[in-house]
């Protein structure tokens, strides 16, 4: 795919996901591939509402608050299905602290969008957890947990995996599917 352009949804609550989305965006441009190809990307929050049918790929990802997916990414995935399923699509849920990881469960939302949209892969990104960003009751449930608090995010993962996407998007290593109207 000659200079691919590449749309990085995201939900975000307090900041810490739209900052991975953002520098998921340079990243891809950025790649040995992405500098190759002239890839464009950016990165969009999902409540704005942004139009796969204008993007040839579409990484999607959202904060993960128990255990679910904000709703502004899983309305988009739902609403935008037919058309993420028709372009390569990645995923990524952010959110876990610490080391080891915590919670270390995947988010409840995985499998089912995994089936949805068929996605050609998964990650689960370490996050953020600040607590003087957080409201009264948020700082009740992590309190009670005992969650770990801190800034987890691993850029020069999120950099690696940027490569990744990249290279599968412009060294056609990612089969893209056809639509109802391609073939012979
Ligand atoms: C009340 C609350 C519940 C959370 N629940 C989960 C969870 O179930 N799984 C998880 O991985 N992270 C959980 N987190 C951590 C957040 O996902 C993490 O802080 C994330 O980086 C926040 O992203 P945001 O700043 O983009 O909203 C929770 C955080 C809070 C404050």
């Amino acid at each position: 795919m000659s200079r691919p352009r590449v749309l990085v949804a995201y939900a975000s609550r307090h900041g810490s996901t739209r900052e991975l989305a953002e520098a998921l965006a340079r990243d891809l441009a950025e790649s040995p591939a992405g500098r190759r190809s002239g890839l464009f990307a950016a990165a969009l929050a999902t409540e704005s509402h942004p139009d796969p049918a204008r993007w040839d790929a579409v990484v999607l990802g959202s904060a993960v608050y128990a255990g679910r997916w904000l709703p502004s990414a899983r309305e988009f995935a739902v609403g935008s299905a037919g058309e993420l399923r028709r372009r390569p699509v990645w995923l990524f849920s952010s959110g876990p602290i610490g080391d080891p990881p915590y919670p270390p469960d995947e988010p409840q939302d995985a499998a089912a969008l995994t089936a949805l949209l068929a996605p050609r892969g998964h990650r689960v990104l370490p996050g953020r957890l600040d607590r003087s960003l957080l409201g009264f009751a948020e700082r009740a449930v992590v309190t009670a947990m005992r969650a770990p608090l801190g800034d987890s995010r691993d850029w020069a993962a999120l950099r690696e995996w940027a490569g990744e996407i990249a290279a599968a998007l412009v060294e056609g290593s990612v089969a893209v599917p056809l639509g109802p109207s391609s073939g012979p």
